[in-house]
C-alpha cells in the first residue's frame, strides 16, 4: 500500500526548517484569538504580581502552535524556557533533576505529557501543587523520603490526546487551553507574511490557495509554502500566484480540500467497503495499516471538523460532503440519509 507523503502530514519532521518562521511574540501570533486574549491577561497578571504564572495545558491536533505558544509564554514572562517530553522522562529522578535546576518563575515545557510514566507523574503532583519534591532515597527498610523545596515555576504541558491524561494531572492545570484549527483567513495571513519573510511574495489569491489547502494547520501551510516557493523560483517568475500555487499543490497530491493520500484512502475505504459505514476504528486501522492513534490524532480531527465524517456509537460514517468530494454516489439509506446531510 502506498505510504502517505510525509510532507503533507501535520506531525513534526526533522526537516522543518521553520524556526525562521516561528512567531516570537504574542503580538505576532496569528489566530487562536480567544486563547491569545486570555493568555495575555494571565501573563500580564503574573508579571504584575511577580509570581509564577499558573500551570497551563495546551491541547489539540498536531501543528497548531502548542510548542510555539509555550515558547512565547516564557519570552513574554521574561523567564527561561526548559523543554522536555513525556517519553524522555523515564525515571522520577530525571524529572527531579530538571525541577531542582529551575529558577524562580521559569517555564518548564513537557511535550506529549499524556505519555508520562506513572512514577514520574507521581513526582509531578506535589511539585505542581506545592512546589515540593518528595524523593525516596535508598531501598527496602533503609529507604527514606526527603522533601526538597522547589522554586515556584510554571508547568506548560502539551498533548494531542487530552483523553489520555489522568484526571489528577488534568486537574492540576489552572489554565487548560484548547487550540482550534485555523480559518482560511488566518492561514492566509500566515502564508502571506511567511512568503514575504522567504523573499518570494504571494498575491492574495496565491496565498489563499495555499491557505485553503493546508488542513487548518500552520505547520502544513509552512511546508506547502516552501514547496510552492520552489516551483515559483524554478518554474515561475519568483512570485506566488493562484495558478502557480494550484499547479504546484496539485503536483504534490494535495486536493482541493487539502486532503492528502491517507485522508482519501480513509474516506474511500469507508465508502467502497462499508457503503459509507458505520465501521469501527479498529477495522479501519487494520485495513489502512495506520495505527489507531495516528487515525484518531492526525487523520480524523480534520475530517470531523470539515464535516466529512461523523463519529457514531456504532462507528465512523461518511457524511454527504465526503461522497460529493470523492465524486461518488451515496447509497440510499431510507430515512437515515437525512441525518448525515
Ligand atoms: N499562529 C501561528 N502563526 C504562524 N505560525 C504558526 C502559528 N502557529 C504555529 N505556527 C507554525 O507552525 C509550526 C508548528 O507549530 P508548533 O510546533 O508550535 O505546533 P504544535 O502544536 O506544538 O505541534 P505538535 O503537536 O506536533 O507538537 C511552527 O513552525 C510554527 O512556526
Ligand atoms: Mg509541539
Amino acid at each position: 500500500m502506498d505510504q502517505p507523503d510525509p510532507t503533507l502530514r501535520p506531525e513534526p519532521r526533522p526537516e522543518d526548517a521553520d524556526r525562521a518562521l516561528r512567531p516570537q511574540a504574542l503580538e505576532e501570533f496569528i489566530g487562536q484569538r480567544d486563547a491569545r486574549a486570555n493568555l495575555r491577561v494571565f501573563i500580564e497578571s503574573a508579571k504584575r504580581r511577580g509570581e509564577a504564572m499558573d500551570h497551563t495545558l495546551f491541547h489539540g491536533p498536531p501543528g497548531l502552535g502548542k510548542t510555539t505558544l509555550a515558547q512565547i509564554m516564557a519570552r513574554e514572562l521574561g523567564v527561561s524556557f526548559r523543554m522536555t517530553s513525556g517519553p524522555v522522562l523515564a525515571k522520577a529522578g530525571d524529572l527531579a533533576a530538571i525541577l531542582t535546576n529551575l529558577e524562580a518563575r521559569d517555564v518548564l515545557f513537557i511535550d506529549e505529557i499524556h505519555r508520562l510514566n506513572p512514577a514520574v507523574e507521581e513526582v509531578l503532583y506535589p511539585a505542581m501543587e506545592d512546589f515540593e519534591l518528595d524523593l525516596v532515597i535508598g531501598e527496602g527498610p533503609a529507604a527514606r523520603t526527603v522533601r526538597i523545596e522547589l522554586q515556584p515555576f510554571t508547568l506548560v504541558g502539551a498533548t494531542t490526546r487530552l483523553g489520555l491524561l489522568t484526571t489528577p494531572l488534568r486537574d492540576r492545570f489552572g489554565i487548560p487551553t484548547r487550540l482550534q484549527f485555523y480559518t482560511e483567513d488566518e492561514l492566509n495571513e500566515i502564508v502571506t507574511r511567511n512568503a514575504r519573510k522567504l523573499g518570494v511574495p504571494a498575491d492574495d489569491a496565491g496565498a489563499r490557495e495555499i491557505a485553503r489547502r493546508s488542513r487548518g494547520t500552520p505547520r502544513i501551510a509552512g511546508r506547502l509554502l516552501r514547496r510552492v516557493v520552489d516551483f515559483a523560483l524554478v518554474e515561475g517568475d519568483g512570485t506566488i500566484s493562484k495558478p502557480l500555487a494550484d499547479g504546484a499543490l496539485t503536483r504534490l497530491g494535495v486536493d482541493s480540500l487539502g486532503l492528502d493520500g491517507a485522508d482519501r484512502r480513509y474516506l474511500t475505504f469507508i465508502a467502497e467497503n462499508y457503503g459509507g459505514g458505520p465501521v469501527g476504528i479498529d477495522t479501519i486501522s487494520a485495513a489502512l495499516s495506520e495505527s489507531r492513534d495516528a487515525i484518531e490524532e492526525v487523520i480524523e480531527p480534520f475530517l470531523l471538523q470539515q464535516g466529512l465524517v461523523q463519529r457514531t456509537p456504532r462507528g465512523r460514517m461518511l457524511a454527504q460532503k465526503a461522497w460529493r468530494h470523492l465524486g461518488l454516489e451515496a447509497p440510499k439509506r431510507g430515512d437515515q440519509t437525512s441525518l448525515f446531510e
